[in-house]
């Protein structure tokens, strides 16, 4: 397999896997041109300078031209590259297609400083004099396994999670393949450093913690000229865009311009736990200003220093962003919205979903991976859906959008119109109950749970009255969920579930361990952020994570790789339906509803393979023919971090 800057040209060439050929791929002419800059030629002449061909450690490279100035490489010999990094093929543009086209890549000085290509001690003797490398490294070779033993140590030695996230960041601005194995290889302990909690921390501390900006920042400065700002982004071949207005991060409110730390967090985990390639991933901070009054007033604030745009201002931008984006990247760029607030979340979502390929994680991922969560649980507790009761504290986003998602599966169980399905779930807001007396005041997306009752103000006489077998906490309230209600709930039904989604910890409706001892170890308990085991009456309990990362990365992968165009609620089922077969007898024996993300990449390839048999099936997937095995094709298309040798 050849490349030059990484994967983009991979894939901007047109490769496919030998075995998945698409039309798109056989239009390719080549030649391609892979020019390796040296610095000799690095002031435009061309004479001197190497070819740097990289392969894969499976996939050997057919023929090396390492004694000419630019490198021809037909598309053949291209696609013969092996599976790896294959599924942005036909995102290229008829440009690329048509045109022999050439990319740079440094060596010497530069090269060690291009994190996409660095591989730091890890150059071989014979890289190292093939890449003006000699003298710019101490002698030691030293593999990339022992890097990430080397790395492990120094991120832990750090005692204050934020140090160990800046370190890591550190990294990632290093050397990028060595960042994503020693995420991929210690998932379970770098996952709450690169992600939440820390990256709420991260959020709230990043105008002064950040020197290298992540990201595309599009602010309302860039009004009238989006479509020059994504050209500005070094990478061509994007197929995920994660963005956020940071109106609302995590539970910790309005962060403003840094917010950024979501967007790049969300997809750091895109490529580690489901494979999607680094350089297909675009994190986007759209700045419309701030009412954080706090930010305001910080001389180190990064983004505008005026209150939100609004109405139509905001509509305007937006709508120039999402249109520059499907022109810049076509129609089948996924576009996750995070961490906007409630009023622009469900509207973006509805005004967008018929015309782009766009996904609310808030909405709909959280409720893929709870509705995944409850489909498991039913194991421990026994019944259907339909027989449980659920009560919600919060009924926003991630409230509204898993009532929702559970209506939708009970519907389709035991075919009851979706009104009636929705019987059983009742929602609190900060009023009080959501109940029909309301309904002229409520917001839209609240409508449909305003069921007949009485009004309720507290949450435990809620409790008490509605009598939930689940009680769900999307509410961004720290500790709301009291000793009071847990004992409530714990008095009703021998195991409640409990699950406490609100992110970061501090904003978890409560504790591990609060939710096990107050229900003297009788809860089945997930939180959105993790929880470490809590022992009770001489027994270790280990809380699940309810978090959406078991969801998007797989999901957006199964998408990608089908070259699906819109999203579709039986998409979210099919994901859920695969992560709830993921939890295995032992994992149930230990009470968890969710499996560990030790496995997460085996588990995104088969949550990939069910949403693209789904998208397949619904006729919503482009790439064709349909791949014969499904699991095998996610698992083919996933980024790998190994290094590539530079010839
Ligand atoms: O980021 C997370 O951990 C989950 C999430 O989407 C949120 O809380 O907004
Ligand atoms: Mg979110």
């Amino acid at each position: 397999m050849i490349s030059s800057k990484g994967c983009a040209f991979l894939s901007n060439s047109g490769l496919g896997g030998s075995s998945n050929f698409s039309g798109a791929q056989r239009r390719v002419s080549g030649p391609f041109r892979v020019v390796c800059m040296t610095p000799s030629n690095r002031g435009g002449d061309k004479s001197g300078s190497v070819v740097m061909e990289i392969e894969t450690p499976s996939t050997p490279l057919k023929e090396i031209r390492s004694d000419s100035a630019v490198a021809d490489v037909d598309d053949n010999e291209i696609s013969s590259g092996g599976p790896q990094d294959v599924y942005g093929e036909d995102r290229a543009t008829e440009d690329h297609f048509v045109t022999p086209w050439s990319v740079s890549v440094a060596s010497g000085y530069t090269l060690l400083r291009d994190p996409h290509f660095n591989k730091g001690l890890a150059f071989t003797e014979k890289e190292r004099d093939a890449h003006y490398l000699r003298g710019l490294l101490p002698p030691t070779v030293i593999p990339q396994e022992t890097q990430v033993k080397k790395m492990i140590q120094h991120v832990r030695q750090y005692q204050v999670p934020l140090q160990k996230y800046m370190a890591m960041m550190d990294l990632q601005e290093r050397n990028e393949r060595l960042f994503y194995k020693l995420l991929i290889d210690h998932v379970e302990e770098l996952l709450p450093v690169v992600y939440t909690p820390t990256v709420g921390e991260a959020c709230q501390k990043y105008g002064s913690i950040f020197i290298h900006p992540q990201g595309l920042y599009i602010s309302l400065k860039e009004k009238g000229k989006i479509l020059e700002v994504l050209r500005n982004w070094p990478e061509k071949n994007i197929q995920v865009i994660v963005v956020t207005d940071g109106e609302r991060i995590l539970g910790l409110g309005d962060l403003g311009c840094q917010g950024m730390g979501i967007p790049v967090g969300k997809l750091s985990l895109y490529t580690a736990l489901g494979g999607v390639r680094p350089s297909a991933c675009l994190p986007i901070t759209i700045d419309v200003g701030t009412n954080n009054e706090k930010l305001l007033n910080d001389e180190l604030y990064i983004g505008l220093k005026q209150r939100r745009a609004t109405g139509q201002e905001y509509a305007e931008l937006m709508h120039e962003f999402m249109s520059a984006v499907k022109q810049t990247y076509g129609e089948k760029v996924l576009i996750q919205f995070e961490d906007f607030a409630n009023h622009n979340a469900f509207d973006l979502l509805e005004k967008y979903r018929s015309t782009h390929l766009v996904f609310n994680d808030d909405i709909q991922g959280t409720a893929s991976v709870v509705l995944a969560g409850l489909v498991a649980a039913l194991k421990l507790v026994g019944g259907n859906l339909a027989d449980h009761r659920f009560l919600f504290l919060g009924a926003g986003e991630a409230g509204t959008g898993i009532a929702e998602l559970i209506a939708l599966e009970i519907s389709k169980q035991t075919n009851v119109p979706l009104e009636e399905a929705r019987m059983n779930i009742w929602l609190v807001d900060s009023k009080g109950l959501i109940v029909s007396s309301r309904k002229g005041s409520l917001q839209h997306f609240k409508k449909p749970w305003a069921h007949e009752h009485e009004p309720v103000k507290k949450l435990v006489d809620a409790v008490n009255q509605i009598k939930p077998t689940v009680l769900i906490g999307t509410s961004g309230q720290g500790r709301a969920f009291t000793k009071e209600v847990v004992e409530a709930v714990s008095s009703i039904n021998e195991k409640p579930i409990i699950l406490s989604l609100s992110n970061p910890t501090s904003q978890s409706e409560c504790t591990a361990e609060e939710a096990y001892s107050w229900s003297q170890g009788r809860a089945i308990f997930a939180s959105g952020s993790p929880f470490p085991p809590v022992e009770y009456a001489g027994k270790v309990f280990v809380p699940g994570q309810a978090n959406n990362a078991y969801i998007f990365p797989g999901f957006g992968l199964g998408l990608i790789m089908s070259g699906t165009i819109r999203v579709h609620d039986d998409l979210l089922l099919a994901a859920s339906k695969a992560l709830a077969a993921e939890v295995s007898q032992e994992n149930f024996e230990k009470g968890l509803i969710f499996p560990p993300f030790t496995n997460i990449r085996k588990i995104s390839a088969k949550i990939a393979a069910k949403v693209a048999a789904k998208a397949y099936e619904l006729g919503l997937a482009t790439r064709l023919p349909q791949p014969k095995n499904l699991v095998e094709f996610a698992e083919s298309c996933m980024y790998t971090p190994a290094y590539r040798n530079y010839r």
